[in-house]
């Protein structure tokens, strides 16, 4: 297996400060504060409705934010689009798979090149030869990335035909496809089973390993988050409650009780 280069540019920290988020009359972010290290796997983990999906939105450009920041390689990321935020670097991942069921694995992955694709619809379209050269070099790194994540047979399958923690894997592929420093990753081994959460668990610590990009990661299998995070930002109720090395975090005595209050919730 040929693992990916590393990339090429520097990685930035991502800083995150005083970020509040309301909806209606619930704020779901209130005054949030954390960092994610060059290079490093940073998971954000919270009860159900804590706001993890809301930090990430933010973070992307899905979401405004009422006040505070979101730094990124020199820009502010609050006042960013989505298109804007891509264009720093940053890809994700979504909760609910978003690729096109009906297309092969390969235009999918294709399409998470968009943006580095210099030549337009028009030159594209009249098969220019400097645009057939960067379609021959695009689908020579799309064959690269979908070897290194484990995708590499299936690349004429259309995605709707695939097993669900393959769909993931590809969703995972088609996010390396944009060349990211940062990679948001929200619940990535949600609706899997054991087999494939302990695959994709190592898949995510070989691109950190292989890449060398900063992670941040929302997920609810405590067992994966406390194995392969680096840092850990804990939110309960839209406040950040602790944060730390996984190992501190897991004794923290709030967090303790917040997860509890949860299943208590969950039990009555
Ligand atoms: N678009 C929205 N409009 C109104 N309220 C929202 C919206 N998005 C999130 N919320 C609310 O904000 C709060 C935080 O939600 P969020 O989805 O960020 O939590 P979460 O930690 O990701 O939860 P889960 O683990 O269940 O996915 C919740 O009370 C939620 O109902």
């Amino acid at each position: 297996m040929t693992p990916p280069p590393a990339h090429a540019g520097v990685v930035p920290e991502l800083v995150v400060e005083d970020v509040t988020v309301r909806f209606a009359g619930l704020v779901a972010l209130d005054a949030v504060s954390f960092a994610v290290a060059p290079g490093s796997t940073h998971a954000l983990i919270g009860p159900n409705g804590a706001g993890k999906s809301t930090c990430f939105n933010v973070v992307s450009g899905v979401y405004r934010a009422a006040s505070g920041s979101v730094r990124f390689a020199g820009a502010e990321l609050t006042a960013a689009r989505p298109h804007e935020v891509a264009a720093l670097g940053v890809a994700r991942t979504f909760q609910n798979i978003a690729l096109s069921a009906r297309l092969p694995v390969r235009d999918n992955l294709m399409l998470g090149r968009h943006r580095l694709t210099r030549s337009g619809f028009v030159s594209a379209g009249l098969r220019l030869p400097s645009a057939r050269r960067e379609s021959v070099r695009h689908g020579a790194r799309v064959a690269q990335i979908a070897e290194f994540v484990g995708v590499a047979d299936v690349l004429a399958t259309p995605v709707g035909l695939l097993p669900y923690g393959t769909q993931k894997r590809v969703e995972l592929a088609r996010a390396l496809c944009m060349e990211p420093r940062l990679l948001l990753l929200d619940e990535p081994v949600a609706g899997m089973n054991g087999e494939e959460r302990r695959e994709m668990a190592e898949l995510i610590v070989s691109v950190r390993e292989s890449l060398g990009i900063s992670i941040l990661l929302v997920e609810h299998d405590m067992g994966m988050v406390m194995r392969i995070a680096d840092t850990v930002t804990v939110l309960d109720f839209g406040r950040r409650i602790a944060g730390g090395p996984p190992e501190e975090v897991q004794r923290d005595p709030e967090v303790i009780r917040a997860y509890l209050g949860e299943s208590r919730e969950g039990a009555s």
